[in-house]
């Protein structure tokens, strides 16, 4: 069942649409990722979810309640893009204020907090936040994310601007909360962190949802896999019906003979093998993320002009 359902979701900031009738719905326990350019609506997004501003239109459910309502935010931990931390507190003192905010009894809070400090290998806890480097703030910021055990994580940009082992540390650890069964809803800039941790995720472009899916469903919705298929001779010639190559080129005395499926692979063998020439090497070739990426940023889908 979806713990998060979102129906035409829109916002306008005077007369600038900055999200435009976005619609999906997330699963219990699901890692589910906002992706898109900068100023494509992302944190605006993320910020109706977690009842920060109010809709222009549409509706969002998130654990059958209204984004806002205080019993939303008790099953709720929202990660803003720039958490502004109390610089005089320690990093304890500060969890344990916000546990407190959440009427969490103070044991519970206490080892709570120190269990997500631990996990996420926070060094130097009572150290003033303001002498905190950036990554540990970013860590303070995720544990008081934690603080009343939500079972919704919305974390905007968690590991933007930090090095690349804090980064992993961060993005290990949003997918053991996910296998906890906690459901993550995240918004990032690196696709490649999106790539290996989401179920599901969103593309967003100028306020629209331009792809959805699997990352499997987005790969074949824009473009699919593709083979490449190496032979001696040009197989293309007289290939059945339907199995023509996308594209043949040469290449160090080999044709290259681009195909969508395996069957046009095995057709463009048997045509390759006809000519007495032979098959040398087939390449299965998937886009990366960042690569359909690029084509749904700068041309928007069919879904998006619907
Ligand atoms: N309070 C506001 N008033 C007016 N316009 C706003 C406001 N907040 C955001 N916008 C505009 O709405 C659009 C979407 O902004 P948003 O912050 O949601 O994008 P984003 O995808 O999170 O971008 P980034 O990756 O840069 O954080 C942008 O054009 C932004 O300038």
């Amino acid at each position: 069942m979806a713990i998060l359902e979102v129906d035409d979701l829109r916002k306008e900031y005077g007369g600038f649409t900055a999200v435009e009738g976005s619609s999906f719905e997330i699963e219990r326990g699901e890692v589910f990722g906002v992706v898109g350019p900068n100023g494509a609506g992302k944190t605006t997004t993320l910020k109706m979810l977690a009842g920060l501003i109010e809709p222009t239109a549409g509706t969002a459910v998130v654990a059958g309640h209204t984004p806002g309502e205080p019993a939303m935010q008790r099953r709720l931990g929202f990660l803003p893009e720039e958490s502004p931390l109390y610089e005089e507190m320690t990093a304890v003192d500060y969890l344990e204020f916000f546990a407190d905010l959440y009427d969490v009894p103070t044991d519970a809070a206490r080892e709570r907090i120190h269990d997500s400090l631990d996990r996420l290998d926070l060094e130097h806890r009572d150290r003033r936040i303001g002498n905190m480097s950036k990554g540990m703030q970013r860590k303070v910021a995720i544990a008081r994310a934690l603080v009343n055990d939500p079972d919704v994580l919305i974390f905007d940009e968690p590991a933007s601007g930090l090095d690349p082992l804090t980064t992993n540390y961060i993005i290990e650890f949003t997918r053991e909360l996910s296998d906890e069964g906690k459901t993550v809803v995240f918004s990032a800039h690196n696709l490649f962190h999106v790539e290996s941790i989401c179920d599901r995720i969103v593309i967003m472009n100028d306020g629209r949802i331009v792809a959805r899916g699997t990352l499997e469903e987005i790969r074949d919705a824009h473009g699919g896999t593709e083979y490449h298929v190496y032979a001696t001779a040009d197989g293309s010639e007289g290939v059945e019906d339907g199995h023509s190559p996308l594209e043949v080129t040469r290449e160090n005395g080999q044709v290259r003979h681009v195909v969508g499926d395996m069957a046009a692979v095995d057709a463009i063998r048997e045509t390759v093998e006809a000519d007495g020439g032979r098959v040398t090497d087939i390449q299965t070739k998937t886009p990366s993320l960042e690569e359909i990426f690029l084509e749904v940023a700068r041309e928007p889908t069919a879904e998006a002009e619907a």
